[in-house]
């Protein structure tokens, strides 16, 4: 099968256009784009309806972010739980990429693709302030679309050596780690969280589970927590107690606050405070607030999705596509 392009130009005339990522550079373009104060970004459209064929919601985003005088996007995106059976990722949709001074598309970009990389490059950035420097090891539980990019990307600003990968099933973890060969590091397919999850310095959890598969009572003094799947006031990736040993950190207040249950549910319940969070990516990436401040902190971050993200994803693979045109 032909894989989608990542990105279709619409005022350039070129056919197809399929970029490699190179994640170092996303993640200090979104470190930047935190700090830039000029891009404006409405709380986006969330949307749940429902789809009569599955028996779960589907949920629609609207995502739209404007840079004054230079880009501005929108970002149509489906959830569609059920994808997996059709092998399919939950996440389908497209971005329209604008020239902000006239309106005018510049491009027309696949949102899986992108979705998939500025997601990865988020954690990543979120991790540059919060993992520990030397860590060293991965847990990664999950094997969709997101899986093998947040692996590229944690690994890409942190000296890891060995990756492990979680799925439901054994099968999907091995394909995941077959897939990332000739790289600084081991990938090794494990059967079970509870064994393996102890003793690792970065957990990535990127699922459409319900329930928790990370608990507090699993995690040691040091290490840091990227919480990437809830996307759902009702769906939680880690449990109560991994909130109460955690310093917290979202990755905006505006959507990290009302959308995910991994948030929502502890503020409901009493566990978290507003105020007990420490900082979100804009504090973090301007300097007003600090990430990890001890060796043993355990640093919990939890992002839903920004159209910050879409934004700079989007001017950063178009200004790759102008560049090596
Ligand atoms: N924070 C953010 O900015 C973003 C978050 N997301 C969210 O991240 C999550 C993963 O996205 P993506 O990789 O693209 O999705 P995919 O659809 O490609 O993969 C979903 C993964 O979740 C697993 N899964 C599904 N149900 C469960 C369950 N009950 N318990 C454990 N694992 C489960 C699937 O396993 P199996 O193959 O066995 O079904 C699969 O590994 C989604 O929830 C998505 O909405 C996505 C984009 C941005
Ligand atoms: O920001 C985003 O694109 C998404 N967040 C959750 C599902 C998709």
């Amino acid at each position: 099968a032909v894989s989608p392009p990542l990105l279709i130009p619409v005022d350039i005339h070129f056919p197809l256009y399929k970029s490699n990522c190179n994640f170092k550079q996303l993640i200090e373009s979104l470190k930047e784009g935190f700090a830039t104060p000029s891009i404006q970004v409405p709380m986006r459209h969330h949307h749940d309806y429902p789809n009569p064929p599955e028996d779960k919601d589907s949920t629609l985003l609207l995502m739209p972010a404007f840079n004054p005088g230079v880009d501005a996007g929108v970002k149509i995106v489906t959830v569609s739980p059920n994808n997996g059976k059709y092998n399919l990722p939950a996440i389908q949709g497209t971005y329209i990429y604008l020239d902000a001074h006239k309106g005018n598309i510049k491009a027309i970009l696949d949102a899986k693709s992108l979705t998939t990389k500025r997601t990865a490059s988020t954690s990543a950035l979120a991790s540059s302030f919060l993992s520990r420097e030397d860590s060293s090891s991965l847990l990664m539980i999950g094997t969709g679309a997101l899986a093998k990019n947040l692996i590229h990307a944690h690994t890409s600003i942190r000296p890891i050596t060995k990756v492990y990968v979680w799925g439901r099933t054994i099968e999907k973890a091995q394909a995941v780690c077959d897939s990332l060969t000739n790289e600084s590091y081991s990938c090794t397919a494990i059967t079970s969280i509870e064994d393996k999850i102890s003793k690792v310095d970065i957990i990535s959890c990127a699922t459409l589970s319900p329930t928790p598969l990370v608990f507090g009572k699993w995690l040691k003094e040091g290490q840091h927590l990227d919480l990437v799947g809830a996307y759902k006031k009702d769906m939680r990736e880690a449990d109560d107690d991994a909130i109460i040993k955690s310093s917290v950190f979202l990755d905006t207040y505006q959507g990290g606050l009302k959308e995910s249950g991994d948030i929502v549910i502890p503020l409901n319940n009493g566990t978290l405070k507003v105020e007990d969070i420490k900082a979100d990516l804009f504090e973090l990436c301007n300097g007003a607030k600090k990430g990890r401040t001890s060796e043993k902190e355990i640093t919990y971050f939890k992002s839903v999705g920004h159209a910050l993200e879409d934004l700079v994803a989007a001017s950063y693979f178009y200004n790759e596509f102008i560049s090596n045109k």
